[in-house]
């Protein structure tokens, strides 16, 4: 492990000075789309204007006879890349796979100027991210890069689980974590054979009727993620990164995926990945805040003053803790505005889209 002084200086000679912040910028949604394929290929400058964040996949969902043809997908929407607003990232093999050393070099050496963030998957520890730190560094010097690639894990075993706090404390490069729901369902040997969501196994049954031992139970389904999730927001917290959801499989049920992806919200998650273009309003909508609770942390935080103290309004108390939890949804909503126009509409920010 590096020291702390050694902690942001660069990990090879010529490489970019390592941020000591993360970029903070809109990615409500990570949309997801096959390099490999040059349907989806033709469609990324409408797709780009339509979302925060756009990865070009080069892992699972694209076939081993695909591995190439996907790369070159990723150099060619790369060396095309034009848009200012929307992050472009990618999602390279996992680091044991025959492709991961290829794609990492291609994607620093030949587009790594219009890239933002490159996802690495299934990382099981911080060792995963020193390797990737020490190559990006080598690949960004090689290339003359001038900013620092950043670095989103993906936690999807359950060493990475364990070590979740390792793996994101492990380099200045990590922007965020995201939930793999399937792999790791996988390899904790879950019951489930769903991409994410519930399962209406997962339940709990209400008590026995003490008069009717044979009356109805209702039973309440569970979220199977809720501990992972809080464990993964917590961890990204005290390392100042960015938590997300990652991908809801069933794309016909648009009403669990925005329960799945609400639930993520409310915990700390800043986005979750769409898969399907039907899912990108759905992330839209739920990631950026209510209106209504816009207006109503605005009316708080005004009756609140210098911010400390207590009040009363509409018969709750408010103090100090209870401003800073509105500051976080209105400083979100500001942040949303000034990139949507609409939404600053909505929330009634004059001028926050100039
Ligand atoms: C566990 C994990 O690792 S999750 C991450 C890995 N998986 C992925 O990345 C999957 C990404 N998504 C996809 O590949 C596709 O959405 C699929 C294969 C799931 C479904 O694709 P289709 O069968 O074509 O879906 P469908 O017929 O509903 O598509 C409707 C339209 O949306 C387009 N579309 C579908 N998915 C996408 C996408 N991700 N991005 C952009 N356009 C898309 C289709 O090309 C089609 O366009 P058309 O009307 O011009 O023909
Ligand atoms: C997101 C992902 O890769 C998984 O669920 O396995
Ligand atoms: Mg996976």
């Amino acid at each position: 492990m590096r020291s702390a002084k050694d902690f942001f200086r660069p990990l090879a000679a010529g490489a970019p000075q390592p941020l000591r912040e993360i970029t903070v910028r809109p990615s409500r949604m990570i949309h997801f789309f096959p390099a490999a394929n040059e349907k989806m290929r033709s469609k990324v400058p409408d797709m780009a204007a339509q979302v925060d964040v756009l990865l070009a996949n080069l892992e699972d969902g694209v076939p081993a006879s695909d591995k190439e043809a996907a790369r070159d997908g990723l150099v060619e929407v790369g060396k095309a890349w034009s848009a200012t607003d929307t992050q472009l990232w990618t999602r390279v093999n996992s680091l044991d796979s025959p492709w991961a050393l290829d794609d990492l070099t291609a994607a620093v050496t030949e587009i790594g100027d219009k890239l933002d963030v490159i996802m690495i998957p299934k990382v099981e520890g911080p060792e995963d991210i020193h390797y990737v730190d020490r190559l990006l560094a080598q690949l960004e010097a090689r290339a003359g890069l001038e900013k620092p690639l950043m670095v989103h894990a993906i936690l999807e075993t359950a060493q990475g689980v364990a070590r979740v706090e390792e793996i994101c404390g492990a380099s200045p490069r990590m922007q965020g974590l995201s939930l793999g729901p399937a792999d790791l369902a996988a390899n904790r040997r879950m019951k489930t054979t769903r991409v994410g969501g519930g399962h209406p196994g997962y339940l709990v049954r209400e008590d026995p009727d003490a008069d009717d031992a044979e009356a109805p139970r209702a039973t309440f389904q569970q979220d199977l993620w809720h501990y992972t999730i809080s464990r993964m927001v917590d961890a990204c917290v005290m390392h100042g990164i960015l938590p997300y959801y990652g991908p809801f499989g069933d794309i016909a049920d648009t009403t669990a995926c925005e329960d799945q992806f609400r639930n993520a919200y409310l915990l700390g998650c800043v986005g979750a990945w769409s898969l399907h273009p039907a899912q990108i309003p759905i992330a839209k909508k739920v990631f950026s805040p209510d209106p209504a609770d816009v207006a109503h942390a605005q009316r708080v935080i005004e009756a609140m003053g210098d911010g400390t103290g207590a009040v009363m309004l509409d018969g709750k108390m408010e103090d100090d803790a209870s401003v800073k939890q509105c500051r976080v949804i209105v400083d979100l909503a500001q942040e949303l505005s000034a990139r949507d126009p609409e939404l600053a509409e909505l929330y009634g920010f004059e001028g926050a889209a100039s």
